[in-house]
């Protein structure tokens, strides 16, 4: 379960200083990989069979128990003593190093973590289609990679409103996010200290941490669009850049040219970030100064190695808008913008929806990887129906799925609460395990190397009724645990040849059981055993038939009838 300790915190803290969640997932401890000097975090899953699993981890040192946590020092900044390659042309990027054929120790990280070649990971840097969000002033951060060579990832978003606001919330939302295996979290606040959030999330972010700048230059000019100017907007980039983030959404490819072409949508502009650059456009009838000034952008990004999430500001809010010209006319312009962005030496992914019924979603990859030199596609979703507002995790999750097996690299979570309100930590865990589960189903239907071990793993102690295994193999432990504990709850349960689903008289796994143990004892395993066995049979009736005479209709007698 974790325990939730007290954070306490100096007078620069909020006054609600709150709860964080420590301690191991259920059944897992946290295991070290030693390569060379870097030490690799994985979850080590212990069965009670004597076997182990290792998986990824992305939780950080809040679930190692020799961990010292204090949320006010923040995490170690370990990547600061790593090695630091010379800048090539210029620039320190994870982009420039790679083409330059170097393999940097984060590249080695990562290399371990996947269980892949640092070569491969190297080579996908290199030409685009896989990027290392590492801000070099974000050294707390354990380096990962979006790819679709690679597992794919899940982005958990978190952060306030104006409606709803507390830090401490908010960092335990990233704590809890990540424990459950969100690869990277987003701060989206819009409400009340968006600076201060940030800085608690960075400082205590074992994830790499993206954001929306436009959103906070909003919040400087007091909501009014019309009122940002570019020189407000870099300023803002400047000071997230120096926290540390790690990723920024720019939604530079939102033209005044495209605005009209969603006037006859259902759902207009539903990108917050494309709706206030609309808005922007349209009041000073002027091209997006996003766009203007996109190589000045590229410098900001090249000088700490930020990662460019080049916003889809015209996705489609609806099953409708889906796939329309308005999204593949900005879709282009992103694919523009990527070539720039890379010939400053800068890494870039690019964001796709939305909405999208499932006969549309895989023309979305394919467009996007032809547009956008196969940069990671990095998508919200997309929901497959607009009809279930309160489950959207898995309308949406049925799209994540087919668009990751598609090549989506990296999947956003939506969250029950999408469309409704501010996601609470309870819909942050409920976000991420779904989400988890999409990404896993892809890695399986892409034959990623490791992804099936787990599966066997949890499908064999299902089998043998090791329960205890079945539940700690599981993505939420502590629900499956609950669960199967409602009905029964007593010890010796946990061994029981059944659940209280069919009762012990008809487990089928039981009865299956029981047919291979019959099987075994009577030399029944094999087709070949069972044909030799029919051919007795035959051969023994057929002698007893020849025996009693070779007649068909034997007297009453001789059979004991009356
Ligand atoms: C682009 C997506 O970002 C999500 N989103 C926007 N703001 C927040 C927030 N503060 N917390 C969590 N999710 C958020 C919404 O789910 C939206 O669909
Ligand atoms: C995959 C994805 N797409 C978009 C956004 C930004 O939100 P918005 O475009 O609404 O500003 C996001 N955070 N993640
Ligand atoms: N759910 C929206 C989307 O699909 C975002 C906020 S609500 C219009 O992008
Ligand atoms: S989620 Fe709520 S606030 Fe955001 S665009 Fe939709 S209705 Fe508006
Ligand atoms: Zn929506």
């Amino acid at each position: 379960m974790g325990t939730r300790v007290s954070a306490t915190r100096d007078s620069s803290a909020p006054a609600d200083s709150g709860f964080l969640t420590l301690g191991p997932i259920e059944g897992s401890t946290k295991h070290y990989l030693s390569v060379d000097d870097l030490r690799v975090p994985q979850r080590r899953i212990h069965l009670t069979n004597g076997e182990h699993l290792d998986v990824y981890d992305t939780s950080g040192p809040y679930t190692d128990p020799s961990a010292h946590i204090d949320v006010e020092k923040g995490l170690a900044p370990t990547r600061d003593s790593w090695h630091r390659p010379d800048p090539i042309d210029g620039a320190s990027t994870q982009l420039a190093w790679a083409r330059a054929g170097i393999v940097t120790d984060e590249m080695r990280f990562i290399a371990a973590r996947e269980g892949v070649d640092a070569e491969l990971v190297r080579s996908e840097v290199a030409i685009g289609r896989a990027v290392i969000p590492a801000n070099h002033r974000h050294p707390e951060s354990e380096p990962m990679i979006i790819g679709k060579r690679f597992a794919v990832k899940v982005n958990a978003n978190i952060g306030n409103s104006a409606v709803r606001s507390s830090i401490s919330d908010e960092v335990e939302k990233m704590v809890w996010a990540t424990r459950w295996g969100a690869d990277t979290i987003m701060d989206l606040s819009t409400g009340a200290d968006i600076h201060t959030t940030r800085e608690w999330i960075m400082r205590n972010s074992p994830v790499p941490v993206g954001t929306v700048p436009i959103y906070q230059a909003l919040e400087k000019v007091d909501g009014d669009p019309a009122s940002l100017t570019w020189e407000l907007y870099r300023d803002t980039v400047i000071e997230q850049a120096e926290q540390g983030v790690d990723y920024m959404t720019v939604h530079a490819g939102v033209l005044l040219r495209y605005v009209p072409l969603t006037a006859k949508r259902i759902t207009g502009i539903v990108s917050r970030g494309g709706s206030i650059m609309a808005a922007w456009c349209l009041a000073h009838h002027r091209e997006s100064f996003l766009y203007k000034h996109f190589d000045e952008l590229c410098e900001i990004f090249r000088r700490y190695d930020i990662t460019f999430s080049l916003g889809d500001g015209l996705r489609p809010g609806s099953i409708a808008d889906a796939n329309d010209e308005a999204q593949f006319a900005e879709l282009r312009t992103l694919g523009e913008l990527t070539t720039i962005a890379k010939s400053h030496g800068v890494q870039v992914m690019i964001e796709g929806p939305g909405h999208v019924p499932m006969h549309k979603i895989a023309e979305n990859v394919r467009v996007e990887e032809e547009l956008c030199e196969e940069a990671p596609f990095y998508t919200l979703g997309p929901l497959a129906t607009d009809i279930a507002p309160a489950y959207d995790h898995i309308t949406s999750a049925i799209g994540a799925a087919m668009i990751a097996q598609a090549g989506t690299a990296m999947l956003c979570y939506v969250t029950p609460k999408e469309h409704l309100g501010l996601p609470d930590r309870d819909d942050v865990k409920i976000g991420v395990i779904t989400y988890k589960i999409a990404a896993h189903s892809a890695d399986l239907a892409k034959g990623h190397p490791r992804a099936q071990e787990r599966d066997d793993a949890l499908s064999k102690a299902r089998f043998e009724f090791r329960w205890t295994d079945q539940f700690n193999l599981a993505l939420d432990p502590d629900t499956a645990r609950a669960y199967h504990d409602e009905t029964l709850p007593a010890e010796p349960a946990k061994t029981a040849h059944f659940c209280s689903m069919c009762g012990p008289k008809f487990c089928s796994m039981r009865i299956s059981a029981d047919v291979r143990a019959y099987a075994e004892e009577h030399g029944l395993v094999t087709i070949e055993d069972i044909d030799r066995t029919i051919a007795e049979g035959m051969a023994a009736k057929s002698a007893e038939f020849a025996e009693a005479g070779n007649r068909v209709y034997l007297p009453l007698e001789t059979v004991g009838g009356a």
